[in-house]
């Protein structure tokens, strides 16, 4: 199947491309009316899907996201099986990408994750990585995912808009730090309370690659853009406020400087405390929600928050999510039932339907089908 995929048959022309049949997912991201909820998932494609699983035999995880046409194929692959259900493409890569390319090895080991052989230990490593002072490019190096974006998005011949990513810089300096994943991320926590200046010197140093690297993708062919702080639910709300939400701003701010009109959204798993400050304080567009918050408290307080501000230029705030992936492991009854109570939670507008994190390698193709088609028909009944 891999052997199939002619390597040298690419697009990487970003002068046109073609016009955009399915604009659910862009009209509902900027908060304009829809006639149902606009559907994707975290993680589609993935190691859930055999044919996913059949690539990656012949090809190593990153020489999937270094080649633009594997990349492509893979990013493809869920918008072919679920014709016509997906409202949105997401770039196959990985959010690992950026401290790659900031002088750190990152390994993708099989069934365990990412791991770095040689990960930041003490403040004097930051020595160790490469930025804009020491000649390094971010549009150099990371000139690959642009690559796979623009191949993409010609070979999606406008079916749906594709989406560009990155990992937030408190995420990202965990995985840094830490070196793959961790139950209490104690080493990187240490950076925050012990080496506090250079802590904030590296998610500041992130921050500059992340905004770079954003507007890059846009200019590749990203039409809209999601941050994902995968780790914020380690973080207190104190500590949220010091070490994330200033960068996720910071890069909100710097991509809607050169691109206003290409929809955001932050995903900070765990911190629904933090929803007014992401709301009010962010030039997020669309706030994604874990399942560990109910949609319709997280709409009212999203909108009290909103509304009390009236120093700010008046902006909605679109919600995603947020079904608990391991209900995908339940039945179809069940699946069916709480994708319809989750379309009815979060309301008849300002809703991209998702799951709370992404899909898991043990889920079954066909029961993703299920929440798909549920929320096709659900949310539509429900704006109807
Ligand atoms: C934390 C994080 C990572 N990567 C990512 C995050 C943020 C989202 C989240 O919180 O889950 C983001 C990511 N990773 C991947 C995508 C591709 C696009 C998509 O969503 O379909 C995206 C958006 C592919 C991938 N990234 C990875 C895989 C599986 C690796 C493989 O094929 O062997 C895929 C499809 C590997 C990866 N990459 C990472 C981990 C922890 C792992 C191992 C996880 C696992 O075992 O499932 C880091």
């Amino acid at each position: 199947m891999a052997s199939s995929i002619d390597l040298s048959a690419v697009n990487f022309d970003t002068t046109s491309f073609p016009a955009l049949k399915n604009d659910l997912y862009l009209r509902a991201a900027r908060g304009e009316e829809a006639e149902r909820a606009p559907v994707w998932c975290m993680r589609q494609a993935g190691r859930y899907l055999p044919e996913f699983r059949a690539i990656r035999v012949e090809n190593e995880f990153f020489k999937v996201c270094r080649a633009p046409a594997l990349a492509t194929e893979v990013t493809l692959q869920p918008l072919r099986r679920y014709a016509g259900l997906l409202d949105a493409a997401i770039i196959f890569s990985d959010i690992l990408v950026i401290p790659q390319a900031m002088g750190l090895e990152v390994q993708m080991v099989p069934g365990k994750g990412p791991h770095f052989p040689d990960p930041l230990r003490t403040p004097d490593d930051l020595l160790r990585l490469v930025d804009r002072n020491s000649g390094f490019s971010v549009d150099t190096e990371l000139d690959y995912v642009y690559k796979a974006l623009t191949n993409t998005r010609h070979a999606l011949d406008g079916q749906v808009p594709l989406l560009g990513f990155v990992g937030a810089p408190w995420t990202l300096m965990a995985y840094m730090i830490e070196g793959g994943g961790s139950k209490t991320l104690a080493l990187a926590k240490t950076w925050l309370f012990a080496h506090r200046t250079a802590a904030h010197d590296l998610l500041a140093r992130v921050a500059d690659v992340a905004a770079q690297f954003l507007i890059g993708q846009v200019r590749a062919g990203a039409q809209a853009l999601q941050v994902f702080e995968s780790w914020a639910g380690e973080l207190s709300p104190q500590d949220f406020a010091e070490f994330s939400l200033p960068y996720l701003a910071l890069i909100a701010e710097r991509v809607k400087a050169v691109f206003p009109d290409v929809p955001m959204t932050v995903f900070a798993k765990g911190a629904h405390y933090a929803l007014e400050q992401l709301a009010t304080e962010t030039l997020f567009d669309v706030i994604s929600l874990d399942w560990t918050i109910d949609p319709k408290a997280a709409r009212a307080r999203v909108d009290a928050a909103l509304a009390i501000r009236t120093d700010v230029v008046p902006r909605s705030v679109v919600l995603q999510g947020n079904l608990d992936p391991t209900i995908l492991l339940g039945d179809e009854q069940t699946i069916r039932e709480r994708t319809a109570e989750m379309c009815q939670s979060f309301g008849r507008s300002g809703h991209i339907a998702n799951l709370g994190h992404g899909m898991m390698p043990s889920h079954d193709p066909e029961r993703l089908r299920v929440f798909l088609e549920t929320v096709h028909k659900s949310s539509a009944e429900l704006r109807r």
